[in-house]
């Protein structure tokens, strides 16, 4: 079954534009995004999440409009943005508990997800690195049990070992159920990972090939 389903997707900036997009995502399914800087990966990324609007076109979640249904879509969706702000005073487990009261969390995901991202939760925000902070976006996407994961540049400042026990949790999520859509410019994490990628170029999609397929058009 779809889980996404994105239809002629255009969003017009003054001197940019992603245009005409269009790809499912099936249940389950890992599903890569792959492009160059400024390709138009985010800015699909945040029409789904009803970030920003579609200039034209139309996209569902869960068989649900991405602008009308947007709140009840976000319900089940877990959101990795490119790059986590938060306030630098926080505590990342005030942070965390505080994100986790909207869906009602369990203190023990919330512990075993810190545990095995080892994310010290008892630092501040400002005294934590970039790829800390990272983890603590990572563990906030996990949190609620989404049935969808939106990972935008998935493993952008996490070191080599981290990203090896991220991968690992995700494939944990996905053997669950959880579809997993994610965007990345490294062709061998997308390689590693899963089994479709769409590869856009310049706003518009080139190619959506199963992995063992891919060719990489220049
Ligand atoms: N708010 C905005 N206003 C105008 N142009 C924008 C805006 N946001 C993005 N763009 C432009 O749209 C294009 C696509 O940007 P986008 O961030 O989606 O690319 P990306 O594929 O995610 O790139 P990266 O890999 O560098 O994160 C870029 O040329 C960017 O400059």
């Amino acid at each position: 079954m779809g889980i996404v389903h994105v239809n002629g997707l255009t969003k017009m900036y003054k001197n940019h534009r992603v245009e005409h997009v269009t790809f499912s995502i099936e249940e389950g399914e890992i599903f890569g995004f792959i492009g160059p800087n400024g390709a138009g990966k985010s800015t699909t990324i945040r029409t789904l999440l009803n970030f920003i609007y579609p200039t034209s076109g139309s996209a569902t979640i869960f068989g649900k409009d991405i602008v009308k249904d947007a709140k009840e879509i976000r319900r089940h969706v877990g959101y990795l943005p490119s790059e986590v702000h938060y306030y630098d005073d926080m505590k990342v487990i005030d942070l965390l508990m505080y994100s986790g009261a909207f869906y009602k969390v369990s203190d023990r995901r919330l512990k075993q997800l810190a545990e095995r991202l080892d994310l010290d939760m008892h630092k501040k925000i400002e005294d934590l690195s970039f790829g800390n902070r990272k983890k603590a976006g990572i563990v906030q996407a996990l949190l609620h049990e989404p049935k969808l994961l939106i990972l935008d540049e998935l493993t952008g400042g996490l070191d080599p070992l981290m990203q090896h026990t991220f991968f690992e949790l995700l494939l944990e999520e996905r053997k669950k159920g959880v579809t997993i859509f994610f965007s990345s410019h490294i062709l061998s994490e997308v390689q590693k990972l899963c089994d479709r990628v769409a590869i856009i170029k310049e706003g518009k999609l080139i190619q959506v090939e199963t992995v063992e397929h891919l060719i990489v058009r220049k």
